[in-house]
């Protein structure tokens, strides 16, 4: 059994360049009608932190399944450190936080905890995994007497258990308060740092900002974007201008509407907020109709405007498709 300095420096075994750790090669998931997952590509790197972001029923969960061994692909083939998944499981190499999934009711947390640290073919001691979670104090508790955010940690604690390569965690935060949020990451951090791989699939976007170095997005089934936070929100194009009108602006407010691509405008008060894709001729254009704007700043947008952005995008590209294929009937 690993030592609790082992388990924080990850026992100094992995490092970059040791290898691909997941591999999907054209995959592709159907449930009858629906087709969940469409034709991914992609191969997850030693020590990478990738976000899966996507909206409802994008395919984040099904990927996941599909990356475990859960499910089999419909089309193409996963990968995981060149084997099948079950295998790589088998081995330990894998350390799995669900979204779903009752818990083992009438066991203890500890109890739970424990049978995963044995079985584990690197499990780790108990109690420094309970503390590492943050249970330590719910230990002798009945899992199923948790609140919904204990159970997040409980979950988490299962999932670092033991040395693992790949952790995986679909919704990871989901009901936890702010401070076991900000715990979870720190600990997540650790793990990265130690040259672990952690894939996570979350609605929360600026979670993904601040810790992913990897941002992939999956949209109907399809990944659409793969690179870091800087590179979606640069790829999306927008910028963010934000002013406050004079008492003595009397322009038409509706002008404001007609500059050059504006994607949002809102007014509040005397407060103007904008979301441009061409903030120069914008705020070029503010000036000429005849604003006084004062306190003009233009900033980048966050990665939350940029997802609505680029799935929007893909929204109304595969309307236009639809439109073209059915007028060509
Ligand atoms: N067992 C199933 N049978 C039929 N359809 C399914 C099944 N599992 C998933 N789907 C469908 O596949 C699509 C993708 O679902 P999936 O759960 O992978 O999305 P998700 O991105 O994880 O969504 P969410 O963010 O809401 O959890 C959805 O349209 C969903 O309804």
């Amino acid at each position: 059994m690993s030592t609790s300095t082992e388990q924080s420096t990850g026992a100094g075994r992995r490092g970059p360049g040791s290898g691909e750790v997941a591999a999907f090669r054209n995959v592709s998931k159907n449930f009858g009608a629906v087709q969940a997952v469409n034709d991914i590509s992609l191969t997850l790197h030693p020590g990478e932190t990738v976000a899966f972001l996507g909206p409802n029923g994008a395919g984040k969960s099904t990927s996941i399944d599909m990356l475990l061994g859960l499910r089999d692909p419909s089309a193409g083939s996963v990968t995981l450190f060149g084997g099948t998944p079950r295998q790589a499981i088998l081995d330990g190499r894998v350390g799995v936080m669900l979204q779903s999934g009752g818990l083992m009711p009438d066991v203890k947390v500890r109890e739970l905890v424990k049978f995963a640290c044995d079985i584990h073919p690197r499990g780790y001691d108990v109690d420094e995994v309970l503390k590492t979670a943050g249970i330590a104090d719910i230990a002798d508790r009945l899992v199923d007497k948790l609140s919904g955010g204990q159970e997040q940690r409980v979950r988490f604690a299962i999932a670092t258990a033991g040395d693992s390569d790949l952790i995986v965690l679909d919704e990871p935060t989901t009901g936890m308060d702010v401070s076991a949020r900000q715990a979870f990451w720190a600990v997540m951090r650790a793990q990265a740092d130690a040259g672990r791989t952690v894939l996570f699939a979350t609605h929360y976007l600026e979670e993904a900002d601040s810790i992913a170095d990897r941002v992939l997005v999956i949209h109907r089934g399809r990944l659409i974007a793969d690179g870091t936070a800087a590179d979606i929100k640069a790829r999306a194009g927008l910028r963010k201008i934000s002013f406050d009108l004079r008492p003595e602006d009397d322009s038409d407010l509706a002008l404001l509407n007609n500059l050059p691509g504006v994607t949002s405008l809102d007014i509040s008060g005397r407060t103007v907020r904008i979301n441009s894709n061409d903030a120069d001729a914008a705020v070029a254009a503010i000036y000429r109709a005849g604003f006084y704007p004062r306190g003009l700043e233009v900033s980048g947008v966050g990665l939350e405007q940029a997802f609505l952005t680029i799935t929007g995008e893909q929204d109304a590209a595969d309307e236009s498709a639809s439109l073209a294929k059915e007028n060509a009937r």
